[in-house]
């Protein structure tokens, strides 16, 4: 996979013209008619999804599903075939100070020469511009946030020298700086360890009781139903979407991933709730 910038590159997406329902500032995201291929093949088929503000949703589906690529369409990252994308109800080019995006740990050079504090700061270039430097107020907010994700003691670490743990918490610092209100994250719980990954929850689960929306892709089927409370499940079409508790059954996640899931249905559910874990990963 190609390494990706450290501040998101951002794309105007100009479509054709855009019906008035579109327009539904009520939702957080709303995506409708979503194609997109690569090299002629669709990946991602006719998606329509809506997330409503203020929850944490989890994207899950099976590798290689369209999940990474939903998020990139999303930011304008990866140009659609079809479709439109509405965040609170405007273009993400009218609203790309509201959204955060955290991007996924393997798709970034971290030998890239720079330290954890300047990684954070670059957060802040979407309220500078990119002309203004950042000044000591920034710089303190900058280092606020390292703080919130227990790095400031390696602030002036180079990023190559941060463990895996260490430099996705420094990238969720990157977003916390942003003060967005729509977040995406890409596997932030990916090849992290135990407590690390109890950190990353903690704050997401701060900054959705401040009442940002927060859609994180994630593997970890087992952890879907204590973590998230809004769910998508994707693989090329969108399956199922909504409350975790209506959605996370047996019937839906077979029909994402087929064989590749061992399902232990429980009583206490009635029988619609399952526990279910990748074979094999993903
Ligand atoms: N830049 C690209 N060029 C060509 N094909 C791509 C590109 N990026 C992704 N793909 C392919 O598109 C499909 C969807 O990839 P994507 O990364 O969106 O899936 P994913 O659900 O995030 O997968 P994973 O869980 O493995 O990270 C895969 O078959 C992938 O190989």
């Amino acid at each position: 996979m190609t390494a990706a910038p450290f501040v998101p590159a951002v794309a105007d997406r100009k479509g054709a013209a855009v019906p008035d329902r579109l327009h539904e500032p009520q939702l957080a995201l709303h995506v409708e008619d979503l194609t997109v291929s690569y090299d002629s093949k669709p990946v991602l088929w006719d998606i329509d999804i809506d997330i409503p503000p203020g929850v944490m949703a989890a994207v899950v589906g099976p590798n290689g599903a369209g999940k990474s690529t939903f998020i990139k369409s999303v930011l304008g990252l990866v140009r659609p075939t079809a479709g439109h994308v509405r965040i609170f109800g405007r273009p993400y080019g009218m609203q790309r100070r509201r959204v955060g995006y955290v991007p996924q740990r393997s798709s970034v050079d971290w030998d890239f020469p720079t330290t954890a504090l300047d990684v954070v700061g670059m957060g802040l270039y979407g309220r500078l511009g990119w002309l203004r430097r950042p000044g000591r107020r920034e710089r303190d907010e900058a280092r606020h946030a390292l703080e919130q994700v227990g790095m400031q003691d390696f602030a002036h670490r180079q990023i190559s020298q941060l463990s895996g743990g260490q430099q996705q918490r420094v990238f969720l610092a990157r977003a916390l700086v942003q003060q967005a209100d729509l977040y995406f994250l890409d596997e932030p719980m990916a090849g992290v360890d135990a407590t690390t990954e109890r950190a990353i929850v903690d704050i997401l689960h701060r900054l959705r009781a401040q009442g940002k929306t927060l859609v994180v892709v994630h593997h970890d089927l087992q952890t879907v139903r204590s973590y998230f409370d809004w769910m998508v499940i994707l693989n090329i079409r969108a399956i199922a979407q909504g409350p975790v508790s209506q959605v996370y059954t047996a019937e839906n996640l077979r029909k994402a991933y087929g064989g590749q899931i061992a399902l232990i249905e429980h009583e206490s559910f009635g029988g619609s709730g399952a526990t279910a874990q990748t074979l094999g990963g993903g």
